[in-house]
């Protein structure tokens, strides 16, 4: 396969709190190509926003990006390197703050946030914010500017765009205001847009026209995406590549159809349980049992373990990194030590008693009763 367009290794960010540190982003890695859509998923907490906050330098203290290498297009937007004590400092080819805000961070890559109303200024004109946007970033004069954002508006497919480009934000509905804010992400033409749960207020109908939106400007100008979501449904309908989530590391990483039908990690398995399915009915709606810990001090081993129906005492004890587990050639990257690649003597470690089988809180019914399989 070709270079990645961005690349992603090891990246950590953590919260220095007075409560302790957190590990939000805890060490992780994966690549994006060109035009594609990769998934970012997992529950509340995860560390999704902190990981593409942190993609773009955003993140503020008493958050800190503490380690990793993140290239893009060849260029160094994360870097560290030894000092003379040992210590990790930024290395020399990372671009400058500067660099990030005036060639990087709207030109080269785009941010959608959830709230449109944080990025759109509520005493300005739709219109006016998105000409003046397209003016200083794309060097044209106000009336080419102008001309360019109504062309816009009508692209993501507002009705009437030569009306509402003299409207203020909230005479907009969420679903257009949402509308709006990927028009202004497409102005510069950017080669990656991140997105970060932009559909997640709307209803199911109006998020559905915007997946759709996205996927056809995605086709037309060959822009990737990162798409963070909580919700596999909106992974299924979108995303070409999936980065699974759970306290601060990526568990499991596959092909959208690797992930739904060949899916390897019991947590990816409990998303997928717990997600409303068109062949069922909402009865066999499964939740996840308990919930996430506290990223201030992560589990033991494998950080899923005290929520997994199959944990074993092994569990507790090693903390896994992905491997590629596929059969196919593209990779699979999977964290869990039940898989015999691993070799740590799961078949032989003592099943554990955990939320997910029952053996907690007294008067939980976990799924499987309290018995654990074999
Ligand atoms: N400013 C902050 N100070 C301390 N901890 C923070 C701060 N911002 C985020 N965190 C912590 O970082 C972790 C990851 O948070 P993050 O917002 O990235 O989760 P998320 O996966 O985006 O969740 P959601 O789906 O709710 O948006 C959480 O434990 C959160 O409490
Ligand atoms: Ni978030």
């Amino acid at each position: 396969m070709s270079e990645p367009l961005l690349s992603v290794e090891n990246l950590k960010t953590q919260f220095f709190t007075e409560e302790g540190t957190v590990r939000a982003v805890d060490g992780i890695s994966f690549d994006v190509h060109e035009g594609e859509i990769v998934g970012l998923v997992g529950e509340s907490g995860a560390g999704k926003s902190v990981a593409t906050s942190s993609l773009l330098r955003l993140v503020e203290s008493p958050g800190e990006i503490v380690d990793g290498e993140v290239t893009f297009k060849g260029r160094t937007l994360i870097g560290f390197e030894e000092g003379p004590e040992g210590e990790l400092r930024p290395s020399e080819e990372m671009l400058s703050n500067e660099q990030m805000r005036t060639e990087i961070r709207g030109r080269e890559i785009a941010i959608i946030f959830q709230d449109p109303m944080e990025s759109l200024n509520p005493v300005f004109t739709v219109g006016g914010q998105l000409r003046e946007f397209i003016e200083i970033n794309r060097e044209l004069d106000k009336k080419a500017a102008k001309q360019e954002a109504i062309d816009m508006l009508r692209e993501v497919g507002i009705p009437d765009p030569v009306a509402r480009y003299d409207e203020y934000p909230h005479q907009f509905s969420g679903g257009m205001r949402q509308r709006v804010l990927i028009a202004m992400a497409l102005a510069c033409q950017p080669d990656l847009i991140i997105a970060d749960e932009p559909t997640t207020a709307l209803d199911v109908t109006v998020e559905g026209q915007i997946l759709d939106l996205v996927e056809e400007l995605q086709e037309k100008y060959g822009t990737a995406f990162i798409w963070v979501t909580h919700d596999m449904s909106v992974i299924a309908e979108i995303a070409d590549r999936v980065n699974v989530m759970y306290l601060g590391e990526i568990i499991e990483q596959a092909d959208v159809e690797e992930i739904f039908y060949e899916t390897m990690h019991p947590y990816t398995v409990a998303l997928l349980d717990s997600m409303p399915r068109p062949d069922e009915t909402v009865d066999a709606l499964d939740p996840i049992k308990g919930v996430m810990p506290e990223a201030i001090n992560p589990p033991s081993g494998c950080r899923f373990h005290s929520r997994c129906p199959e944990a074993r005492e092994v569990c507790t004890e090693v903390h896994p990194e992905p491997r590629d587990l596929g059969e196919s050639a593209e990779r699979h990257n999977v964290a869990c030590v039940k898989y015999d690649a691993f070799d740590v003597g799961y078949q032989e470690s003592r099943p554990l008693q955990t939320e997910a089988t029952g053996g907690f809180s007294a008067g939980f019914a976990g799924r499987q009763g309290g018995e654990v399989d074999e």
